[in-house]
């Protein structure tokens, strides 16, 4: 059998669940519900940030019942890998940000450099207003270089997988979110 795959497998029956998939959608409706209310009047682009939120974003646009664009940038600092290194910057949005109010829309705030970084970047383009969602906030016990504006739940410091996030390039599809019993 393909090595990765079977690492794969392994990680997968030994992953704890940490919150159902019924808790996460729960969390949706409410960060969604609070977005609204923020929201709904100021004609915003989404930025969804590949890879990880596209699952994020894609379910919490339906629940936002409001005017809005989407676009996407894509910024890792983890590139399939486990631990975070300097950010790659793999594309940017092309729809122009300046005098826009953006939402920035990731899966995971781990340490905060990715969403830091991409917010910096919103504001040097001349965005108006920089909001940011995550749908789960790692609880690292530390400040962070960032507060999300919208949190989906707070989630335990273990290396997850799910709703998103990957272990290695996989299991961003697990319908939940996971922790690794131990990084292989
Ligand atoms: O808060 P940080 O410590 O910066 O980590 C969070 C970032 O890491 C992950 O992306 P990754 O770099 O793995 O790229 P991906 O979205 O393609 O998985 C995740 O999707 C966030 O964007
Ligand atoms: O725990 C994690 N899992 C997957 N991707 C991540 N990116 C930052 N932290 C994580």
């Amino acid at each position: 059998m393909n090595p990765m795959l079977e690492e794969i497998g392994i990680v997968k029956q030994q992953a704890l669940l940490l919150h159902s998939a019924e808790e996460v959608e729960a969390a949706l409706n409410k960060m969604a519900a609070a977005i609204t209310e923020k929201l709904q009047d100021s004609n915003p682009l989404v930025l969804c940030v590949i890879n990880g939120g596209i699952i994020a974003t894609g379910k919490l646009l339906p629940r936002l019942d409001f005017p809005l664009n989407l676009d996407s940038v894509h910024a890792s600092r983890y590139r399939n890998t486990t631990s975070g290194s300097d950010i790659h910057w793999l594309f940017k949005p092309t729809t122009p940000l300046a005098g826009r109010i953006i939402l920035v829309v990731d899966d995971i705030l781990d340490e905060g450099h990715t969403l830091q970084a991409i917010v910096e970047y919103c504001r040097e383009q001349g965005a108006s207003a920089v909001y940011t969602a995550a749908l789960f906030d790692k609880d690292l016990q530390v400040t962070k270089p960032i507060e999300p504006d919208f949190i989906g739940l707070t989630v335990a410091n273990h290396y997850l997988f799910g709703y998103g996030m990957d272990y290695k390039g996989y299991l961003r599809n697990a319908p939940g979110v996971f922790a690794c019993k131990e990084v292989l």
